[in-house]
């Protein structure tokens, strides 16, 4: 039987389970690829760091040239996380003649079409299949399996950690910080969470979705984010009394003049598939102009998740499918011009909820109604609950408005308008709203 030689640089979480996935279950690696999927080496950084798997002798080395200077190695798994040296090190690895496979959305998002560009100028492959929605194949279905259609819109769950902390807060009233550490121990976060709760993983996901789906050469820092690092308890408490899940989501909808792209925490009606996605797991919902809407759903963190769908690219990449698709393609090639614009955030239309402190006297709904009539947002629902300190009156409450349908720049007006009237005291709240 034919065997192809792999290397993984990056004995992480990711690594470990890509490991473990190769040297225990050969079986089938090599009824898919109908040839031996080997693994010859494993760089590490730190020789003296246990391992969670058994390498055999010979595999774990710290020199990146025991990959670089061994021909016979044709495929590395490339699972450093962050810019640098991640990015130098696909590029050397590229110019000694090896076919990548990456998990590190980080770095494609950023440095995407140059190391696309040197892949196909030196005749090699990039699969990033675990760089979204972790073992969900949403990279393959988009590029390959919907490739018939002229995608409309999707809409997703794509950061597992933010989706881990609000379900935890949500259903257990755990604290931000606690589940942060959880999510951390079990291999679900970015070096730094900080990439996974203030929305930068899910705008990086979606700018690389929004490329493949629709042709769009976006910065993800121009995608406008909101993580739920500032997510309150009270809002998934109020949330659920208006029947609704508060959802980080990131939105590519493809408009008649370009392509609205965000990333915010959302309330999602209970019920309805995206509301259900709990704990670590992701979900998209793309809607193509043939097939019409489909759903995926799977776990878009964790170790064996993701390396599973490692392990598939290391695959296709050995058979040479992975080539034939990124290779000849236009994704992530410079050379061909965006299909669609970026539309202006300010423009984007959605319903909202906001919360706020006010006054507890005569005339303050009057005047918040106002606002909102003045930036020409109608309410659909408010909630404010009796609230009394005894049987006394309190000096204050909070209140919560749903609205109807209203531009973006109208309730970011509507917001700093009603910030500045006397009867509110503090910062307004304001989510968006799905329908
Ligand atoms: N964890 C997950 O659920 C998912 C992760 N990803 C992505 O996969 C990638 C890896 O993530 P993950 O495994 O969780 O991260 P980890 O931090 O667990 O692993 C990264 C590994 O890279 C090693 N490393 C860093 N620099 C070097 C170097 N110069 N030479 C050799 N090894 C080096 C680190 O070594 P040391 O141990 O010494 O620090 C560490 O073991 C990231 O890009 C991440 O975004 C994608 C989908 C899901
Ligand atoms: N940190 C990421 C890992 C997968 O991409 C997440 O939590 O989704
Ligand atoms: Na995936």
């Amino acid at each position: 039987m034919k065997k192809t030689n792999v290397a993984i640089v990056g004995m992480g979480t990711v690594g470990t389970g890509v490991a473990r996935l190769i040297l225990d279950h050969g079986d089938r690696t090599s009824r898919h690829a109908g040839r031996t999927i080997w693994l010859k080496k494993a760089v590490v950084r730190d020789l003296a760091k246990p391992r969670e798997v058994d390498l055999p002798d010979g595999v774990v080395t710290d020199s990146l040239g025991d990959v670089i200077h061994d021909p016979e190695i044709s495929v590395v798994a490339q699972l450093i996380g962050g810019l640098e040296p991640a990015r130098t090190i696909m590029l050397q690895l590229m110019e000694s003649g090896k076919d990548i496979v990456t998990a590190n959305k980080a770095l494609l998002a950023e440095h995407g079409p140059e190391l696309f560009t040197r892949a196909r100028e030196l005749g090699r492959s990039i699969a990033f299949e675990a760089a979204v929605a972790g073992g969900i194949p949403i990279i393959a279905n988009i590029s390959q399996c919907l490739s018939a259609n002229q995608l409309q819109s999707l809409e997703g769950i794509l950061n597992g950690t933010s989706n881990f902390i609000v379900t935890q807060m949500d259903e257990r009233g755990a604290s931000y910080d606690d589940v942060v550490k959880q999510a951390q121990e079990l291999g679900y976060a970015e070096a730094d969470p900080t990439m996974d709760v203030d929305g930068t993983d899910a705008a990086q996901k979606l700018a690389i979705l929004a490329h493949l789906a629709f042709g769009a050469t976006v910065d993800w820092s121009d995608i406008p984010k909101i993580g739920i690092d500032n997510l309150d308890p009270a809002d998934l408490q109020y949330a659920r009394e208006l029947g609704y899940r508060i959802k980080l989501l990131a939105v590519a909808n493809l408009a008649d003049d370009g392509l609205e792209l965000s990333v915010a925490p959302t309330l999602v009606r209970i019920g309805t598939p995206l509301a259900e996605v709990r704990d670590a797991f992701n979900a998209i919902r793309v809607v193509g102009d043939a097939v019409g809407p489909v759903f995926y759903h799977g776990l878009g963190a964790g170790q064996m998740p993701t390396a599973s769908a490692v392990v598939a690219d290391v695959i296709d990449t050995a058979v040479g499918r992975t080539k034939l698709t990124f290779q000849t393609l236009e994704y992530f090639n410079i050379e061909q011009p965006p299909r669609v614009k970026l539309l202006d955030a300010l423009t984007l239309m959605g319903r909202y909820y906001f919360r706020l402190h006010v006054a507890n006297h005569p005339g303050t709904l009057a005047a918040i109604a106002a606002v909102l009539e003045k930036h020409a947002i109608s309410i659909a629902s408010v909630i404010q609950h009796e609230n009394t300190v005894g049987a006394a009156k309190a000096d204050s409450v909070p209140l919560v408005i749903m609205t109807h349908e209203a531009s973006e720049g109208s309730a970011q007006g509507a917001t700093v308008a009603i910030e500045a009237l006397a009867a509110v005291t503090g910062p307004v709240v304001r989510l968006r709203v799905k329908d």
